[in-house]
């Protein structure tokens, strides 16, 4: 998979040099880029907002900065400048991810619709968010989320694009070393994970529930099931699965 990422902070990313992505990138499973907004001005102060219309506290980005950095991408990632009769456009086109406040809610079952994906290209906003143009524009030739982490408001999109990249790039196969390991996750069989335990069995006065340490594998299977459910049911009643 290949991953570009557009910021005005690119220095932001360099966390990206560690762990699973890290070694993902090494190994080449994933080509990740970071590229400078302010490496697509014209202007001597690397302009890449102004004033919004219509009035309003804070900036907008400007769409031209977007323009450049995004077509520019768009060429190196497919040379062709139209889709030919091989190539489907909307097969072949990269997809734009813009963190947003105001996107559709980002999930585990979208990581891994993202997992699937030859090539990512996200684009962080800053200040009051970007130009609608650059949206509505990209939205005719291709393919354009808007998507967020939550109800709550970030400075920019930067932390956004992290989480999903961790959250999409380590179910990309070889990322994660034990491919079992993302089998009984939360969020995977769409409910909370149950507790887990490991050595001392007892630790300042707290046993491990005795049914882990029964050796019977049903009756653990059981139980975590149920705490499963019960942990879902108390923390995030919303995830339960509608009563038949
Ligand atoms: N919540 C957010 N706030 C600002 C930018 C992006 C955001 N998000 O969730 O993707």
């Amino acid at each position: 998979m290949r991953i570009d990422i557009i910021t005005i902070f690119p220095e932001f990313f360099s966390v990206l040099d560690v762990s699973l992505v890290g070694k993902a990138r090494q190994s080449g499973l994933i080509d990740l880029r970071v590229h400078n907004l302010r490496d697509h001005t014209h202007d001597r102060h690397h302009t890449v907002d102004d004033t919004p219309y219509g009035g309003g506290a804070g900036m907008v980005m400007k769409p031209e900065p977007w323009g450049d950095a995004i077509d520019a991408i768009l060429t190196d990632v497919h040379p062709l400048t139209e889709p030919t009769e091989q190539t489907d456009a909307t097969d072949a086109a990269p997809l734009l991810i813009f963190p947003s406040p105001a996107g559709e809610l980002f999930t585990q079952a979208m990581a891994r619709e993202l997992a699937e994906e030859p090539n990512l290209i996200f684009g962080c906003g800053r200040y009051e968010g970007i130009d609608q143009r650059v949206f509505d524009h990209y939205a005719e030739a291709g393919r354009v989320r808007l998507v967020s982490l939550g109800d709550y408001v970030l400075n920019g999109g930067e932390v956004a694009v992290m989480a999903m990249i961790e959250a999409v790039g380590r179910l990309i196969p070889g990322v994660v070393g034990n491919p079992e390991s993302l089998v009984e996750e939360s969020h995977e069989d769409g409910l909370l994970e149950y507790p887990s335990y490991t050595k001392p069995a007892a630790w300042r006065g707290l046993e491990v529930p005795p049914v882990l340490r029964s050796g019977n594998h049903g009756a653990v299977a059981a139980w975590r099931r149920e705490q499963q459910l019960e942990r879902t049911a108390r923390v995030r009643p919303d995830l339960l699965p509608p009563a038949n």
